[in-house]
């Protein structure tokens, strides 16, 4: 895919998708985990107040679920547009209605970016290195290389083999595309019914590479209990 020039430098403001649509299932319990208290404020809340307290954030577009009875009817944050969206099944679909909303002077040659709402202890930093690099080809994501030693599992839960982790990296996000290649991207992905666990493999799979950023270990992704009391010390910490 022959890039268009890129639109966004370093010092242009971005939106950035915030999918917040998904039901924790891993989670559990009643409430959708991106409403749960993390010290003092909601999750998302607190994710979103991560982002928009960037310089380089221009707006944000939060995917909800249909049935969303908790959403506090934001607007603006930190003088930040927040526009909202209704998410689908999968992450994909909801990142999709997500860069349906986004404004009309986001051109698809635009970079945008995709940050889990389940991800609140983002660096400023990180995000500053991720657009400075991957803004200067075709997108890109944060990362960590892997640093433990990798099992294949049994089906009875035993080691059936050590994988090597040369040249392994963990995804993150943000996760930072041209708005136009990522909604064709994400588009041919469903058509062809391929599950994308991100929007790095929707990429991947018309042939762009995208570049590893590296970044925090501690931005974690709350996806169980356990993550929820590790993100409330690190955010305390911070
Ligand atoms: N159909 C979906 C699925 C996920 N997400 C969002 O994508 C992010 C990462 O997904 P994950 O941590 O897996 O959240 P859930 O899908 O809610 O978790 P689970 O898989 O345990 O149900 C979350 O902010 C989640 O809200 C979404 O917007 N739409
Ligand atoms: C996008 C992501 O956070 C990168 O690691 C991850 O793929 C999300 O997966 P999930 O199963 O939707 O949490």
């Amino acid at each position: 895919m022959s890039a268009a020039p890129p639109t966004t430098t370093a010092n242009s403001a971005l939106w950035c998708i915030v999918p917040a649509a998904g039901r924790s299932a891993r989670f559990g319990g009643e409430i959708p985990k991106q409403y749960l208290s993390l010290a003092g404020e909601s999750l998302l809340l607190r994710t979103l107040e991560r982002l928009a307290t960037h310089a380089q954030i221009a707006g944000l577009v939060v995917v909800l679920a249909a049935d969303d009875r908790h959403w506090p009817g934001i607007n603006i944050l930190h003088g930040k547009p927040v526009l909202t969206a209704i998410g689908g099944g999968e992450r994909a679909d909801s990142v999709l209605a997500g860069l349906l909303v986004l404004p009309t002077d986001v051109t698809s040659g635009h970079f945008i970016l995709v940050h889990d709402a389940a991800r609140p202890c983002l660096r400023h930093d990180d995000l500053s290195r991720l657009i400075a690099q991957a803004g200067a080809g075709d997108g890109g994501l944060l990362a960590c290389p892997v640093r433990d030693t990798l099992k294949r599992a049994t089906p009875d839960q035993h080691v059936m083999q050590t994988e090597s982790r040369a040249a392994l990296w963990r995804a993150l996000t943000p996760q930072m595309f041209r708005r136009g290649a990522l909604s064709a991207a994400l588009q041919k992905a469903s058509t062809e019914h391929i599950a994308v666990t991100d929007e790095a493999m929707a990429m991947e799979l018309v042939g762009i590479r995208p570049l590893l950023v590296e970044g925090s270990e501690d931005n974690i992704k709350v996806t169980t209990p356990a993550d929820l009391r590790l993100a409330e010390f690190l955010l305390q910490r911070a």
